[in-house]
């Protein structure tokens, strides 16, 4: 089916002894935007590793737009941005134009030219995350917060179809938080960008996102976001093994 991004199949994952993953399936969309979440230690790394091709199932399967995810080729169809891409220390070398221009190397290939329109698509990529403002700029002397939005934008340039994002909001303040995920909520709703979104903010997101997967070890729930709201006391419970209690924040606003 053209619709399905991403798609697994009765995958099981060990490491050595340990089952990392037992029995999970798992279909995103096009359009729709999930959360992943799940307590420490209970797959969801393994789970973007998997589906990103690094690692192969022991058992099932896991497709990409509709491929075996281990020899699917089309990169510049997924932006990734990991929990740790801001790490830039504020001697780092490069301005955030640099930094973003970098992935169109996807599309260019390490050796050859830049398109002639790159200056304009670095700028429209920073315009998306709204961070026109500091192109000039060295990346390092970012927050992590508009470190992590200028990686989204070196993640659109090559104007995927799908983003992932592994806890791209660790180390972030909570003010800044929700900006950010307004942020992806805006590319999702404008830009109709299917998003994967691991994060342990099911809070903060599960009014943002279109669908929501509770992972540990396997998915005890995976559907609608109204439908996780709605059931939300059974599904902590079940999921987390013990009662959970949900904690309300303020919104925050204001950009980075
Ligand atoms: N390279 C590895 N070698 C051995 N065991 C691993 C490896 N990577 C992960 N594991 C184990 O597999 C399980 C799942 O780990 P994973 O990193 O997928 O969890 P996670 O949900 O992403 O955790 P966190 O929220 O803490 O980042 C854990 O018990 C972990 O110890």
């Amino acid at each position: 089916m053209p619709d399905i991004l991403i798609e697994l199949e009765d995958v099981s994952y060990r490491y050595g002894d340990e089952t990392a993953l037992d029995h999970v399936s798992l279909q995103v969309r096009k359009g729709e935007f999930w959360a992943v979440i799940g307590p420490n230690g209970s797959g969801k790394s393994t789970l973007i590793k998997l589906i990103l091709g690094l690692i192969s199932p022991r058992t099932g399967s896991v497709r990409l737009f509709g491929e075996p995810a281990a020899m699917f080729r089309d990169k510049e169809r997924i932006g990734y941005v990991s929990q740790k891409s801001n790490a830039f220390n504020s001697a780092f070398p490069a301005t955030v134009s640099e930094v973003v221009r970098s992935g169109l190397v996807k599309k260019t290939g390490m050796f050859r030219r830049y398109p002639a329109d790159a200056d304009e698509q670095v700028l429209k990529a920073l315009q998306a995350v709204g961070m026109e403002a500091y192109a000039g700029r060295g990346i390092g002397q970012l927050s992590g917060g508009q470190q992590q939005r200028v990686f989204i934008a070196r993640a659109l340039i090559s104007h995927p179809e799908l983003m992932i994002l592994d806890e791209p909001t660790v180390g972030i303040d909570r003010k800044h938080m929700e900006s950010f995920y307004d942020m992806l909520g805006r590319l999702n709703r404008e830009q109709g960008i299917a998003i994967l979104l691991v994060t342990h903010d099911v809070d903060t997101v599960s009014e943002l996102v279109t669908h929501v997967a509770c992972v540990n070890r396997s998915i005890h729930f995976h559907g609608p976001s109204e439908e996780f709201s709605r059931r939300e006391a059974s599904i902590r419970n079940d999921w987390y093994g013990h009662p959970v209690r949900r904690v309300h924040h303020g919104k925050g606003g204001a950009g980075e």
